[in-house]
């Protein structure tokens, strides 16, 4: 319902934003004015940050109203907003809108109204309240959706926005799920599903604020385009503090400067290779040969050699436990092991009668003879070091990989050693080895609730390096096996779910499409009986009239350029999609044609209005109005080029303008 400006109910609903507005100010002005003084400098410290974050948290958005939604119940009437402001005397004027009497505004209909007579959405126009739109659910009354409409459709001008106004119930039923439940996400393209993760990430910072504060919260994202383009949806929902951040970047134990074959890429990627990295790292433990005496308190005590094979045995076992919390890793296993032999010769002195400190004990365990036998026996490690040995030398990747690798495989991975570890040439592959090894040897800090989208694409050792990350916490996983475009891509999502520790993980479908238009979406889901056979084809929320133009043309520079024009004429972003290697030629057209066109880059920086995206960043990102130049290229460019496709074809809001040299692949043709 768009109200009259002297509409009384408008009125009233703007005087009570205005004194929102005002609550919120004064809100800031008492965090402000509190004085960090804590009975020590630490608790002063502490104190200061959790003031500088409350304010960072209530330091609101000027564009961003204080509340987008009201219920009615028979009794209560709530207005609900991005966050809880109340008045000087402690009474809610606004619910944040993930408290529990939050939860009708999103689940009620009219079949079940939850106790709500009425829910009633605003709309805004610049920061004014201008409509608002009435459903009567017990009167069974539901509303059309107008308002839902117009937030998918009002034009993108950088970040992704929230979607905290318009969560539907099906998207809310995931973002509301406890904490204890990890969840997988299959959703197919523009269902949600990042949009879903975040506000789920910032639920649960809520909800079980004190845990996950001192856990964490992480959001692994593909690539830092991705994460450039999400990174501000939970900071406007008031969370600051969540870590984001991509497998590469959590792997990055070494600069990444060579690429791999893709074969040898496949191969190291494979979850065979832990079980090799695992034996090069306790197979290099030795027998003990001799026994070792141990200095202690100005004597030598003889640990006899059989014993110190009854040491190393079982502390080798104790590595070998399954459970990464419960195993000892391999750092700690060889300190373990220098002091049992200063505690035996510790135990040897006091059953002759004497009382050696526990400073005297630690500086045997310490002394060069238990050193030397450590050395010997239980060689301390590093990761980088073991990866480039195992990879440069034969000998050594023969004697951990026998019978997990086969002698091709083997030889794939080979490569000639380097003059030393630090002039290795090494590739992302081998950063996420080297990060295997280094949670082999440490145990790896674990945050308490994990948010990984674009699942679908980690190879079984990145499943592993995030699950590394994920301690005794819970996981939301996002992705969609449609738009699967690595060479590990699963058909289903068991292996992915057991690669991340969380294999009983129920999978929840998203079908409903909000970003893409019916006649876009059916137009790429043409797609999904050769990508993904099985899978359900989504729906779209609207459909546009127009969205949709498939156009074939002799040569790309004129037709390029001018639908571009056209389409710059109006308001809104503008993706350039083409195969990577034909990014320069696309940005040259574009600028000879005197369009102000930006290549999209991997580093994090912004996307340009009309931005000119290499295939292979597009995934995850939107535009109002998207050009995909030569789709044929695109297929050609790499082996799963078609889930590649169907991933460019569902970046666009509202258009999509496909120009093809009559190269169509067969399911698009006609
Ligand atoms: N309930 C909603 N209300 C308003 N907008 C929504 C809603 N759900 C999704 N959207 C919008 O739809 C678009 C797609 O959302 P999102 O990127 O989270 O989908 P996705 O499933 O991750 O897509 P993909 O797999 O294609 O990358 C975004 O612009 C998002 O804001």
């Amino acid at each position: 319902m768009t109200a009259t400006p002297t509409d009384p109910v408008l009125a009233a609903e703007r005087a009570h934003l205005a004194l929102a507005d005002d609550c919120l100010t004064e809100m800031r002005t008492a965090a402000g004015a509190v004085v960090d003084a804590g009975v020590d400098a630490w608790a002063s410290e502490r104190l200061g940050a959790a003031r500088a974050e409350r304010l960072r948290s209530l330091a609101a958005d000027p564009g961003v109203p204080a509340f987008f939604g009201r219920t009615d119940g028979a009794e209560e009437t709530f207005h609900i907003g991005r966050r809880h402001v109340r008045d000087a005397t402690g009474t809610p004027v606004v619910i944040d809108w993930r408290a529990p009497m939050s939860r009708p505004f999103y689940r009620a209909s009219a079949a079940d109204p939850q106790g709500l007579v009425r829910r009633r959405r605003f709309g805004f126009s610049g920061g004014e309240l201008t409509s608002y739109e009435d459903e009567l659910l017990a009167a069974g009354e539901e509303g059309d959706g107008s308002l839902l409409r117009a937030e998918i459709e009002r034009p993108r001008s950088g970040p992704m926005r929230d979607i905290v106004a318009t969560i539907q119930p099906e998207q809310d039923e995931i973002v509301r799920a406890p904490l204890a439940e990890s969840v997988c996400v299959q959703g197919a393209p523009g269902t949600g599903k990042t949009a879903v993760g975040l506000h789920r990430a910032a639920y649960l910072l809520y909800t079980h604020g004190g845990q996950l504060a001192r856990t964490g919260v992480l959001v692994v994202g593909p690539n830092r385009a991705f994460l450039r383009y999400i990174e501000q949806v939970l900071p406007t929902l008031g969370e600051v503090d969540v870590d984001q951040t991509t497998v590469a970047e959590l792997t990055g134990r070494v600069p990444v400067r060579a690429q791999d074959a893709p074969e040898v890429a496949v191969l190291k990627g494979d979850a065979r290779m832990a079980q090799v990295l695992e034996r090069a790292l306790w197979g290099a433990i030795a027998k003990p040969a001799d026994d070792v005496l141990v200095p202690l308190a100005g004597r030598r005590y003889r640990v006899p050699v059989e014993r110190l094979k009854r040491f190393v045995d079982d502390l080798r076992r104790r590595g070998r436990v399954a459970d990464d919390q419960q195993r000892l890793h391999y750092a700690a296993g060889r300190e373990r092991l220098a002091m049992l032999l200063a505690g035996d010769a510790r135990r040897q002195k006091e059953e002759a009668g004497g009382s050696p400190s526990d400073a005297e004990t630690r500086r045997a365990a310490r002394s060069p003879e238990v050193r030397a036998f450590c050395d010997a026996v239980w060689p301390a490690r590093d990761p980088a070091g073991l990866v480039a040995e195992l990879l440069g030398d034969p000998a050594v990747l023969a004697r951990a990989a026998r019978g997990v690798l086969t002698e091709e495989e083997q030889a794939l991975l080979h490569r000639p050693a380097p003059r030393s570890v630090r002039s290795t040439p090494w590739s992302a592959a081998d950063a996420v080895l080297v990060d295997e090894v280094a949670g082999l040897l440490e145990r790896t800090a674990g945050y308490g609730h994990v948010v990984v989208d674009e699942a679908q694409d980690l190879s079984p050792l990145q499943c592993r390096a995030v699950a590394r990350r994920l301690a005794a916490g819970s996981l939301t996983v996002l992705g969609d096996l449609a738009q699967a475009t690595s060479p590990w891509s699963p058909a289903d999502w068991a292996p992915t779910l057991a690669g991340l520790g969380r294999p009983g993980t129920a999978v929840r479908p998203l079908t409903r499409g909000y970003r893409v238009p019916g006649e876009v979406l059916d137009y790429a889901n043409r797609l999904l009986p050769a990508i993904a056979p099985g899978l359900p084809a989504a729906s779209a929320v609207r459909r546009e009239p127009g969205a949709l133009t498939v156009r074939p043309v002799a040569d790309l520079a004129g037709p390029l350029a001018e639908v571009v024009a056209d389409l710059a004429a109006g308001p809104g972003s503008i993706g350039v999609v083409c195969a990577d290697a034909a990014v320069p030629e696309v940005a040259r057209l574009l600028g000879a044609a005197g369009l102000e066109a930006a290549v999209l880059a991997d580093d994090g920086s912004p996307a340009a209005r009309i931005a000119v995206v290499p295939a292979t960043l597009a995934k995850g990102l939107e535009f109002d109005a998207v050009v995909v130049a030569d789709p044929a290229a695109i297929v050609a460019a790499e082996p799963r080029g078609l889930s590649r496709l169907y991933v460019v074809l569902t970046r666009a809001v509202s258009t999509l303008v496909v120009l093809h040299r009559d190269d169509l692949p067969d399911l698009l043709a006609g």
